[in-house]
């Protein structure tokens, strides 16, 4: 307890003007993000939420695409850079007092685990042959569509095709790739619209499935004062937020929800650090925090992971019918890996990237040089055009200029699937683990709440072990979920040119 009260980050700063700087930059940082717009050729201007967002995700013409991805990055990134490396410089000062090296180093100190790092590198080495195959059968789609004229000769995907601003992940081209066309196909979107779902009865959905498990609701303060749609009268963060008022009732959330599936699991994910918050309410404050960042973003995505399936949207009405056969069960673990598989290289190369400046391995002229490297070799996505030093590509997503950090989600989407298939075995679903649904369960809600409310009491694996039955990270719960897709991955890929390049060409195939 005093090691966490003890860990006050960059407050640390001793000098006054210094800390004062520092908070300037930042706030400045955060305001270029906040204020970024995209002017188009053809006149429009839009802001990232809802414009930008639903563009990248719907538009199929290349060079719209390439006008967005380029005009964003123009308008966040490269007006920060300097700001950035300044920051850097004063945020390793401020930690120095405490006795670490750089920030990289103090943010790693909270998996207390002297081999964090290493532990990391062996998840995404034993996941790479699945993204591999993902990544292959994905460009092969893309190829026909927009030309092979159109791709490097070393392998990447242009990184304004996968209908995501930072080709994060790509759940909206499933369109483009589905398996077997004629069968179940999950996207409930148009069903949400249909049943004209409102962004309050989203949550009051997603409210449902945690108090179904038995855990605990959400309080008329949160109803009352949470942010749920844009506001018309200021300009806000649209980012979505969680918020622990650290008072033992005050909790809030704030979005600008879009009526679609993407933003229903992402309300359940803002939930699911709302319920942290309230199990862990009773603790010392320096206990209430999550066993670990990665456990308090894993505890929504677990139970979205029931939401999703065919079966739990059939019950809630948002899918009329339910095809129990090979190729509806390969549409439906495609969608999943396209969110969870597609994710994983992203969510480990922005911290690796943001390491390797808060330790002076990378200097602000190979800021941008940097983020490409590690973008063509861990995630095998190139940029439309390209990139100069002038540019600072990482400063278009928010969690670089809001000094939010990032390693947390990769941790998340790892430990998501151990949680889902501990909590299925207590819920007595037997069956393959991508059709299982703990709703109701109340031995399933029982199992995680005594979890959560432990906070930060005790180190994570303890955690990890009163849920799981062990104490590691592991790939292994999430490579038997996808297991039937790797397989059916391998087989449509026979044949084909598997994988990429470390380094992007900028060279292009033939048409
Ligand atoms: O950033 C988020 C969700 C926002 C958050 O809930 O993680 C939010 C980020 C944040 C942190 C600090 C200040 C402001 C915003 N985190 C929290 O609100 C939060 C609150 C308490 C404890 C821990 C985190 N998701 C990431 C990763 C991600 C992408 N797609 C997803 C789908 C499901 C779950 C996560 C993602 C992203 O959008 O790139
Ligand atoms: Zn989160």
């Amino acid at each position: 307890m005093f090691r966490m009260i003890s860990d006050i980050g960059t407050d640390a700063m001793k000098d006054e003007a210094k800390l004062a700087r520092m908070n300037t930059l930042q706030s400045d940082i955060e305001g270029i993000y906040a204020k970024a717009t995209v002017s188009f050729s053809d006149g429009q201007t839009l802001a990232l939420e809802p414009g930008l967002t639903q563009l990248m995700a719907s538009s199929r013409n290349y060079t719209k695409l390439q006008e967005a991805w380029i005009g964003w990055r123009d308008n966040t990134g490269k007006l920060m850079r300097d700001k950035y490396a300044d920051f850097v410089t004063l945020s390793n000062e401020g930690v120095s007092s405490l006795g670490y090296h750089d920030t990289g180093e103090y943010w790693r100190s909270w998996y207390e685990s002297p081999t964090f790092e290493p532990d990391l590198q062996k998840l995404l080495e034993e996941l790479k042959p699945l993204y591999s195959n993902l990544h292959t059968y994905v460009r092969e789609k893309l190829m026909d569509l927009y030309g092979r004229d159109k791709f490097p000769t070393s392998g990447q995907i242009p990184a304004h095709l996968l209908g995501n601003m930072w080709a994060q992940q790509w759940n909206n081209i499933y369109d483009l790739v589905i398996p077997y066309p004629d069968k179940t196909s999950v996207d409930v979107t148009p069903e949400l619209k249909n049943q004209s779902y409102t962004p309050l009865r989203m949550f009051r959905t997603a409210e449902e499935f945690f108090k179904s498990l038995g855990l605990l609701p959400m309080p008329d303060r949160f109803w009352n004062k949470s942010i749920i749609v844009k506001p018309t009268d200021r300009k806000m963060v649209c980012h979505a937020s969680a918020e622990d008022f650290y008072n033992q009732k005050d909790f809030r959330i704030k979005m600008c929800t879009d009526i679609n599936m993407e933003d229903l699991v992402t309300i359940h994910h803002e939930m699911g650090h709302i319920q942290y918050f309230m199990q862990y309410k009773d603790q010392p404050v320096p206990f209430r925090d999550g066993a670990n960042p990665g456990f308090h973003e894993a505890v929504g995505d677990t139970l979205a992971l029931s939401v999703a399936t065919p079966k739990h949207l059939q019950t809630i009405g948002l899918l009329n019918s339910v095809e129990n056969d090979e190729g509806s069960d390969i549409n439906y673990l495609l969608s999943m890996a396209l969110e969870k598989i597609a994710f994983l290289p992203f969510g480990y190369l922005i911290d690796q990237w943001r390491w390797s400046v808060f330790s002076g391995e990378t200097p602000k002229d190979k800021f941008n040089d940097k983020w490409w490297e590690l973008r063509c070799k861990y995630q095998g996505v190139s940029p439309p055009v390209e990139r100069t030093s002038t540019d600072f590509d990482p400063g278009a997503k928010y969690h670089i200029p809001s000094n939010t950090p990032y390693i947390r989600y990769f941790v998340s989407f790892v430990v998501q699937f151990q949680f889902h298939k501990a909590l299925c075995e207590a819920a007595g679903q037997t069956g393959p683990l991508h059709k299982c649904d703990i709703y109701r369960s109340k031995e399933a809600g029982t199992k995680l709440g005594d979890m959560l409310r432990l906070g930060s009491s005790k180190p994570w694996p303890y955690a990890m072990e009163a849920l799981t039955g062990q104490p590691n990270m592991s790939a292994k719960a999430l490579m038997d979920y996808f297991a039937p897709l790797t397989a059916w991955l391998e087989k449509q890929n026979a044949g084909k040119q598997v994988g990429w390049q470390d380094a992007c060409s900028n060279q292009r195939h033939a048409p």
